[in-house]
């Protein structure tokens, strides 16, 4: 895949196998008093650009909060995130909102399609976020969405609205949407859970293409063999703990094509 010049869209490539990500003494704790759900507990981990990292664990363990910290989506209630560099819990609300648009692309277990859009709509969605673009550039969006829903066997769904279309579909096109502005990081949770095979192949293939071409990183939540087999490395989460310590994390780079 061509890289996509869309002015101010990308925040650029980050050096491959730099560090993109890093959790210290992580701690997240829901509610309060009686009704506190300690979630997360010593979370230690990083992240290096162009890695897979896939996070699994049993239902309910945590998987979704670390996904969470990582896309600056929640905020730790003890320890450090680091993302790019900059130490999360110290940016304002609109820094990190700023940087979330311009970073990272996120899958959400629920998909989250806009019914009155179409799928192509769907997937220009993040841009359409960002307020005024020009005109040029988002019709550069838009070939790249349509090339993004092709690549994942959507192409003759491009126009169509999501109540026409089927759970694989729907995960698919909010896959392609997370990818849309060419995101440095991409945080995906349970994104292959509705999907087939093929289907399946076709979103970890561009997921491949994308490390590859592009050194994009992609931290993701799943059970699924199907994608915890492409991966770089594997952490499991065990009751709010990481199983694997951060030096026996760090292998070897291996992207597949
Ligand atoms: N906003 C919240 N308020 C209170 N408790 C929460 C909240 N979000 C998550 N939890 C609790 O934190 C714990 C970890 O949840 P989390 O969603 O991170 O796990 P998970 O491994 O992603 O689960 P699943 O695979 O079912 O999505 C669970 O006990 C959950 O009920």
């Amino acid at each position: 895949m061509d890289a996509m010049v869309i002015s101010g869209l990308n925040t650029g490539g980050a050096r491959p196998g730099g560090e993109l990500v890093r959790l210290s003494g992580v701690h997240k704790v829901y509610g309060r008093g009686l009704n506190a759900v300690h979630a997360l507990n010593d979370i230690n981990m990083q992240v290096a650009s162009g890695e897979m990292v896939a996070i699994c664990g049993p239902s309910g363990h945590g998987k979704t909060s670390v996904l969470n910290l990582i896309g600056m989506l929640e905020t730790a209630t003890e320890g450090s995130v680091v993302v790019a560099n900059l130490l999360v819990s110290k940016l304002s609300e609109q820094a990190r909102a700023d940087l979330r648009s311009e970073l990272i692309g996120y899958v959400f277990q629920s998909f989250s399609l806009i019914p009155v859009l179409t799928a192509l709509e769907n997937v220009m969605l993040p841009l359409m976020l960002r307020g005024r673009v020009a005109a040029p550039a988002q019709a550069e969006a838009r070939g790249y969405g349509a090339e993004l829903l092709a690549r994942l066997g959507l192409k003759t769904q491009t126009h169509r609205y999501p109540a026409r279309l089927d759970a694989s579909q729907c995960q698919r096109i909010a896959i392609a949407r997370a990818l849309l502005t060419q995101p440095r990081l991409v945080v995906a949770d349970e994104a292959t859970s509705r999907l087939d095979n093929g289907s399946v192949r076709l979103v970890m293939d561009l997921f491949a293409s994308l490390q590859r071409d592009h050194g994009t990183t992609f931290v993701v939540s799943t059970r699924d063999q199907r994608q915890l087999s492409r991966a770089t490395r594997t952490l499991q989460l065990n009751e709010g703990r990481l199983s694997s310590t951060p030096s026996d994390t760090r292998r070897t780079l291996r992207v597949q094509g």
